[in-house]
């Protein structure tokens, strides 16, 4: 089976041809190069306009060179496009080249999703069989995990794409698109500086740091210091949070996709997270990391295998076009990202290693070789703590946690009584819940949040509902602070659970029971946001 890709959602005006049979690729790209500022969508589409003819035009050459000599003519079987996301210009004339390129050969058209693509093309050239996927790129910054059906997103940029954060800060210096190799270069030569680092569960958000950086470039702290200090921070947020979608799912395989994704630096600490814990990772080469046709056409053979073919009239693109509403057709449908975890004596969470015994718990925050010492340093001591304050705190408002018996924040230690049975992901209810509900109400209405309420991070017995881990968490009385706790609490449930709604429900129902129906609406619209910028 021959495939021919074709994509263009932003920058890289690409055609390929994939082989299944020899799982050869072949790429022709023509990258979009603004002569000043960052990417401009009519800029961008009149490049698309020219460059798009000429790589598939080449593709179509190499593609007849390579036929088989008893097959017809260009011996191609389908048309696979990127129908989104993507800027809807650019889009429409990928489309547009694709339907006209199937229509010419009598072949079927294949509509591909962009970041599912890069997702796929590692899982492909690893041979994994159910990874948690990293994609950062340009425009998105996201984890994904395959469960009951669906690519779930496990944890997201709460504002812009991880690139564009990058790109943003050096149009404020002046440097030309794109920047994020000018920082990676830049940041050789520099010291490590200190920026904010913000981790809301398995979200996470760059306006802080990005501006930050901007105000101590304006301040004169050297260019060189302050990329070293964005990488070791965006890149630390990026390797933490696919650490926790790890210690979420139990499973113990990653893989890399996007074109931040050929900073060295940041496979380096992805690299170095995954020997720690034991697992493995990931990074295809830097060519098919990038937007490339290549990853498009791999995806496309498989959607055309299994029959997921697109008919002409039905095939408008998309530029909105999120991860999970793509009805995976490809993948069998109890394959699943989420593994039981074998919890035994020592247990490996996403931070720290956690020793049970008979009746206490010793909480150790390792240190991270990945991270930078002085910001390793950092976050232990501060979030060592914040957990031992706050999960006292807690308790003070009523709110089930387990006593604190010692803390030691310079060792990043913490002694803690043994509490529940099971964690909520092993034991997920309607009415435990509707528990944590009540309970993130009361630790709200106390003027503080959680930080990173997951199902595991709850404990359970009979009758009981335990908040543990509050190392994340702060003092705050803003509604939006409360809502993302609510919601990061919703998206650990509905990332992991078979049938989730009634249990989104019940923590709905356990919060409106006690706390501000403010935060609800706020939820609300936290969960209608569109996060392409
Ligand atoms: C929707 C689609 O159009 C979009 N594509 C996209 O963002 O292009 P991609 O090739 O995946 O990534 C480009 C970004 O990758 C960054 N980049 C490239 N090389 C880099 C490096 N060595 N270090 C850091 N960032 C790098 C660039 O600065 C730019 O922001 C996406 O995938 O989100
Ligand atoms: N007080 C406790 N009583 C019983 N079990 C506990 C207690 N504290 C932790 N555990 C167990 O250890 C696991 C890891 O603990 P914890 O969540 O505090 O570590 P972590 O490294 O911060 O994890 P993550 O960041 O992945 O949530 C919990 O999911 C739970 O199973
Ligand atoms: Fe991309």
């Amino acid at each position: 089976m021959r495939i021919v890709g074709i994509e263009g959602t932003a920058w890289a005006a690409s055609a390929a041809l994939y082989d299944a049979e020899t799982d050869d690729v072949v790429i022709e790209s023509d990258p979009y190069e603004p002569d000043s500022g960052g990417i401009h969508p009519r800029e961008a589409a009149e490049h698309m306009g020219s460059a798009i003819p000429e790589v598939v035009s080449t593709i179509l050459d190499h593609a007849a060179s390579t036929a088989s000599e008893d097959g017809d003519g260009l011996d191609v079987d389908a048309v696979a496009f990127s129908r989104g996301p993507g800027l809807g210009p650019c889009l429409r004339i990928v489309g547009t080249a694709a339907r006209a390129l199937a229509q010419t050969l009598s072949v079927p058209l294949v509509g591909v999703n962009h970041m599912v693509a890069h997702l796929e093309i590692g899982r492909h050239r690893s041979g994994f069989e159910s990874p948690v996927c990293l994609n950062a790129s340009g425009a998105n910054a996201h984890l994904l995990g395959y469960h009951d059906g669906r690519y779930r997103i496990l944890g997201e940029t709460m504002d812009t794409g991880v690139g564009n954060a990058i790109d943003k800060f050096t149009r404020h210096l002046g440097w030309s698109h794109p920047g994020g190799p000018k920082v990676e270069r830049r940041a050789k030569d520099g010291e490590y500086h200190d920026l904010p680092y913000v981790v809301k569960g398995m979200d996470f958000s760059f306006s802080g740091i990005m501006s930050a950086a901007k105000d101590a470039v304006d301040d004169g702290v050297p260019v060189e210091d302050v990329c070293a200090g964005l990488q070791e921070t965006i890149f630390a947020m990026l390797t933490e949070v696919a650490e926790r979608a790890l210690s979420l799912t139990g499973t113990d395989e990653l893989v890399l996709g996007g074109g931040v994704g050929q900073n060295e630096r940041l496979r380096e600490m992805l690299a170095s997270m995954c020997e720690q814990r034991g697992a493995d990772f990931y990074a295809p080469e830097p060519r098919f990391l990038r937007d490339n046709a290549g990853m498009i056409a791999v995806l496309g053979a498989k959607m055309y295998a299994a029959g997921d073919t697109v008919e002409i009239p039905d095939s408008s693109v998309d530029p909105n076009f999120r991860p999970d509403e793509v009805a995976v057709t490809w993948r069998g449908g109890d394959e699943s990202v989420v593994r039981d975890p074998t919890a035994s004596g020592t247990i490996r969470g996403a931070e720290a290693t956690v020793t049970i015994e008979s009746d206490r718990v010793i909480k150790r925050r390792v240190p991270k070789a990945y991270r930078h010492p002085a910001l390793d340093d950092r976050l232990r001591a501060e979030r060592t703590r914040a957990e031992a304050r706050l999960t006292s705190a807690a308790r003070r408002v009523g709110v089930p946690t387990p006593v604190v018996y010692d803390v030691d924040p310079a060792e990043g230690t913490l002694l803690f009584q043994r509490v529940g049975d099971d964690d909520l992901a092993a034991a997920l209810s309607e009415e435990r819940c509707r528990a944590v509900g009540r309970h993130l109400a009361a630790v709200h209405d106390a003027g503080f949040v959680h930080g990173d309420p997951t199902t595991r991070n709850v404990r359970v017995d009979g009758e009981r509902t335990y908040l543990i881990d509050f190392g994340l968490g702060y003092h705050t009385g803003h509604v939006e602070d409360h809502a993302m706790d609510l919601h990061v609490f919703k998206q650990s449930v509905a990332g992991t659970a078979a049938d989730a709604e009634p249990l989104l429900d019940a923590v709905e129902s356990g919060y409106a029971a006690v706390g501000d129906g403010a935060v609800l609406n706020r939820l609300r619209e936290i969960e209608g946001r569109g996060r392409y910028q």
